[in-house]
């Protein structure tokens, strides 16, 4: 039986020296007396001992009384909290010992699974992904934006299992509710006859996994989250639906100048939103030889580039802005434009752009808004921990998943090379007589990159470099010339690793492999696109951690590549340890856990070095 409260507290005093059993035995025991108890007690004793000494005669006085009385209760108190203290010690050495022992008795993967557990309740305190005016005001959506988009009828009249063998059959994946049906058309999708000639000439005939599931689920009004491999079509999934809202706005009610936009997309760099600004320029430009069509507008919104050069944009209103987060916000407080009508909210390569570095700038866009948007959030790579920080901030999402979110594109061939460090350079040019150009190699160093384009060009390789530290107009060059097969190669670091859409990439040459697996994924992702094969060679060596190493080796084996020897010798701890082999929630990958994640160990440099600037400005 559990012993009481007060038999506990008597059992844990006895286990120290200074606290004994009252059993008889122990002559020395004081029992306890709550203190009011005894001043009582010492009052009451107090003044008899006053008529008493009064009586007899004595001479002391009243505050001398007082005085001892003060001191005779301090001196209690003491004692008391002396005695709790060692109480309360006592208890929480109990707890420790007992933790101790259970922890003993625990198996490592349980406490790393424990220790894993800590650390993502510590990332989940993370704050909603919602403007402050929404979060203040608790306004909460709860029914997705109404569109007038309907599904043909006879899709419509589908039964769920035709529509699940239709997902099996494209290895589609979807999760919310009322999830609407795929259509394997662009016709069936209800799309304007005139993109759909546009997509035909630029040999897009058939929507691919992504788009026949993305484009009705947006085109219904849902905020879904998209997750498809590099290079299968997400842009045209979220660039259609976009383009549909403008031309349904403007045709019920044209806008004026100064008005709009309607739709915003925003991506991670300059270059990726100058694709797809030149992406939606196409798509809105065939609209217009539709005769029923108006016109419609569109706006490339990104820092580097003077925005007179697009004045004449804003002399109608403006339909749809393609943006990088930083300037976007800039043209948002100059009132340039407003959110006042902005229903469509898109942002590609998602998790980078609510991971750390962007999060605040997506808030503030966020708080820009007046009225309910629909959004979607696009990219090939997106860990289980940011779909759920995502989520919390869409109305009845859907998630369309083609393959493992961070998967590899299956169409790259995978080659995974020892090199020495020293050797690194000559073996480059051997690599580079695999494939004809065009080639990217890329390196996450700014330096390095610089000193591989000047050897490539001391030996005769038409070579150009991209990386943050170059000027825009070095940056637009070296796309432009590598993208019109001016230049043969492109030595890139990780500004033009995500989206950037190079037609006919056969190799990809990645020289330093990046920490995280999921920068690997978007860098071999620029060959193997719209359903071309492709090939992407890795050099590793000593200075590859064990852990990115292992990263690598469950990719491959997951995408059916071959693992060379050295990696296949390179056991995973957790192994040993019996642990559950699951994929990082954080990154993604599926080498390592969420403790020894490269990531999550950024994410908390980051906030360090955050801090600390901030204790340096409160002095
Ligand atoms: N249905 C289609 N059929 C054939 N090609 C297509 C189709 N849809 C898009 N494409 C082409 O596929 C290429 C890759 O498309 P896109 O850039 O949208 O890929 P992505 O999924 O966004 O890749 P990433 O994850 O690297 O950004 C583009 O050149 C595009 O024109």
């Amino acid at each position: 039986m559990e012993p009481s409260h007060k038999r506990r507290r008597l059992l844990q005093r006895s286990s120290s020296p200074q606290y004994k059993l009252d059993d008889g035995e122990n002559d020395d025991y004081e029992p306890y007396v709550p203190v009011a108890q005894r001043r009582q007690e010492k009052l009451a004793k107090l003044s008899s001992w006053t008529k008493t000494s009064d009586k007899r005669g004595l001479t002391s006085t009243s505050v001398d009384r007082t005085d001892q009385l003060q001191g005779e209760d301090e001196e209690e108190a003491r004692k008391e909290k002396l005695r709790k203290d060692r109480t309360l010690l006592a208890e929480a050495q109990e707890v420790h010992l007992k933790k101790a022992a259970e922890d003993a008795m625990k198996t490592e993967a349980e406490k790393q699974e424990e220790q894993d557990a800590e650390i993502l309740a510590a990332i989940a305190t993370r704050r909603k992904l919602a403007s402050d005016l929404e979060l203040a005001k608790g306004i909460q959506y709860t029914e997705s934006l109404k569109t007038s988009w309907r599904p043909p009828k006879y899709i419509g009249e589908k039964i769920p299992e035709q529509l699940v063998r239709i997902r099996e059959k494209y290895h589609i994946v979807v999760e919310g509710e009322d999830v609407p049906p795929p259509i394997e058309s662009f016709a069936d999708m209800k799309i304007p006859s005139s993109i759909i000639q546009h997509l035909r000439k630029n040999k897009i005939i058939k929507p691919t996994p992504i788009q026949i599931q993305g484009i009705p689920t947006a085109f219904s009004g849902r905020d879904m989250i998209g997750i498809a491999f590099t290079g299968s079509g997400k842009t045209l999934a979220f660039c259609l639906p976009a383009i549909m809202m403008a031309l349904e706005e403007e045709t019920k009610l044209p806008l004026a100048r100064g008005e709009g936009p309607v739709g915003v997309i925003l991506c991670p760099s300059r270059e990726l939103a100058t694709q797809t600004f030149e992406n939606v320029k196409a798509w809105t430009g065939a609209l217009v030889k539709d005769s029923h069509c108006p016109p419609l507008n569109s706006l490339l919104c990104i820092g580097g580039i003077s925005m007179s050069e697009q004045s004449h944009a804003f002399t109608t209103g403006i339909h749809l802005v393609v943006a990088t987060p930083g300037r976007l916000i800039d043209m948002l407080e100059k009132k340039r434009f407003t959110f006042n009508n902005c229903k469509y909210l898109c942002m590609d390569e998602a998790d980078r752009m609510i991971d750390l570095g962007f999060e605040e700038d997506v808030r503030n866009i966020m708080s820009f808004f007046k009225r309910q948007r629909q959004t979607l959030l696009f990219s090939a790579t997106m860990p289980r921990k940011i779909q759920d920080f995502a989520r919390q901030s869409l109305v009845k999402p859907v998630l369309v998943n083609v393959g493992r979110a961070g998967a590899a594109n299956l169409d790259v061939l995978q080659v995974v090379e020892y090199v020495k460090q020293e050797a690194k350079m000559v073996y480059l040019l051997e690599c580079l007589q695999k494939t004809p150009p065009p080639v990217i190699i890329f390196s996450d160093n700014k330096n390095e990159v610089d000193d591989i384009q000047e050897y490539l060009l001391l030996k005769g390789v038409e070579a150009v470099a991209i990386h943050g530290s170059k000027t825009q107009e070095e940056r637009q060059y070296a796309i432009r010339s590598f993208k019109s097969g001016a230049k043969d190669v492109m030595v890139a670091s990780g500004v033009a690793s995500k989206g950037l859409d190079f037609s006919d990439i056969q190799h990809v040459i990645i020289f330093s492999m990046p920490k995280e697996i999921e920068d690997y994924v978007h860098q071999i992702g620029r060959t193997g696109r719209s359903g071309k094969t492709g090939i992407a060679t890795t050099f590793v060596n000593m200075s590859t951690q064990d852990q990115t190493l292992l990263d690598l080796k469950y990719l491959l084996m997951e995408a059916g590549q071959k693992v060379p020897a050295f990696l296949e010798k390179i056991e995973d701890p957790r192994v040993a340890q019996g642990s559950t082999l699951k994929g990082c929630p954080v990154c993604g990958g599926l080498g390592h856990g969420i403790s020894n994640c490269p990531k999550q160990e950024e994410a908390q440099r980051r906030q360090i070095a955050s801090h600390r600037v901030q204790d340096m400005g409160n002095y």
